[in-house]
């Protein structure tokens, strides 16, 4: 069992803390704007800031539990932790940085272990094979944070806690990087804590999301459940939906999914059939039709009931709908809503633009 358990109160300085959340395998996204208390919530699980009562545990290993005077220091606890920005030893070339940090975690007692993983998978893995004589002056942003997260891994970590690893990257870069992020998810097998307030990152890394708001978690659990929940100022996060590839025409690029017994198109490349995806799909993105529309350029077509309406301040309204046990969301102008008679009950179609999805793939 490797599952993370929080359950702590606790404060910084005088900003107050309350969160409890578990999570099992793969990448726990900590998600809060900023102020939040998501830095708060790392450093208490790393050990540079003591909870005033709780429990914090990962599988039997057991960090914090104030009733049984249990607090490790950091160095003890077998964390590996990715900051904003890099961090790595500016005198060293990437290959020593890495070494350094094997060498590190077996003085901790990570030697007594098994390695999981070997110097030579960690640089396959994350691409750093014609980095590493280079110093980390001559690297950029996004092979620098690469870095970081191989000589995190090195230390032979229980958890990895990478905060924001890409906030300091530019979109490009981000895009260059968030490839290597699902290996690490998919391949490694150490549970990930995840700290970001992109919710484009979210959708696409998350198993499990934990949402802060003023210091208390105040929702956690399975992604696809979660996400929707995201306050994402006004303009809806949309629902995570996930799939699996059944046809792909390559000629057209289109990749043709099973969506609970619809199929749904999406541009896309490098897409294989029996590959399993998770759609992002916005509430701006979708419109509804009464009847079943024929003719249109809009290829995705889904049969569903509407089951709430809500008036917003302003102009619009935004309807949730249930899809083959699925909820889906829509914002349509409160006109349009009278125009067709639309009421919780109705069976309507919602149609999304093929191009209007983003894509992750899943393991
Ligand atoms: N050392 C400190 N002493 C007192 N208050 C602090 C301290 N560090 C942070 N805070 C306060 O705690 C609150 C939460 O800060 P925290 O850094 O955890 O938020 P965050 O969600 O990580 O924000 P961001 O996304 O901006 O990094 C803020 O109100 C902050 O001002």
């Amino acid at each position: 069992m490797t599952g993370l358990v929080v359950s702590l109160t606790g404060f910084n300085g005088a900003f107050p803390v309350t969160a409890n959340f578990t999570a099992d395998q793969g990448v726990t996204a900590l998600f809060g704007h900023s102020g939040a208390g998501k830095t708060t919530l790392l450093k208490m699980i790393s050990g540079t800031l003591r909870p005033a009562s709780g429990r914090i545990a990962i599988g039997d290993h057991v960090l914090f539990d104030k009733e049984k005077g249990i607090f490790l220091p950091p160095e003890k606890r077998r964390i590996g932790y990715v900051f904003q920005d890099a961090r790595l030893f500016p005198n060293m070339s990437v290959a020593r940085n890495l070494t350094y940090a094997q060498w590190a975690g077996k003085r901790r007692g990570a030697g007594k272990r098994r390695a999981s993983h070997s110097f030579d998978d960690i640089v396959q893995l994350l691409g750093l094979e014609n980095l590493l004589t280079r110093k980390p002056t001559h690297l950029s942003g996004g092979e620098r944070q690469r870095v970081a997260i191989g000589r995190a891994l090195l230390s032979e970590p229980a958890l990895l806690l990478l905060d924001e690893p890409l906030s300091s990257l530019d979109r490009m870069r981000r895009q260059e990087i968030l490839p290597y992020l699902e290996m690490l998810r998919d391949e490694t097998g150490v549970p990930i804590v995840y700290v970001s307030h992109e919710i484009d990152e979210v959708a696409r890394l998350a198993d499990t999301l934990v949402l802060l708001s003023g210091g208390i978690v105040v929702a956690s659990g399975p992604v696809a459940e979660v996400f929707p929940l995201i306050d994402n100022q006004g303009d809806g996060s949309g629902v995570l939906l996930e799939g699996e590839v059944t046809d792909y025409d390559a000629s057209y690029q289109i990749a043709t999914i099973d969506l609970n017994g619809t199929a749904f198109q999406l541009t896309d490349q490098g897409v294989e059939k029996g590959m399993r995806l998770r759609l992002r799909i916005r509430e701006r993105d979708v419109s509804i039709a009464r009847n079943k529309p024929e003719g249109l350029s809009i290829r995705n077509i889904l049969p569903v009931k509407i089951t709430a309406i809500n008036d917003e301040s302003g102009s619009f309204a935004r309807l949730t709908l249930s899809y083959a046990g699925q909820q889906m969301g829509a914002r349509l102008t409160r006109k349009s809503v009278a125009d067709l008679s639309l009421q919780a009950g109705d069976d309507v179609y919602a149609m999304v633009k093929a191009v209007s999805v983003d894509r992750t793939a899943l393991r």
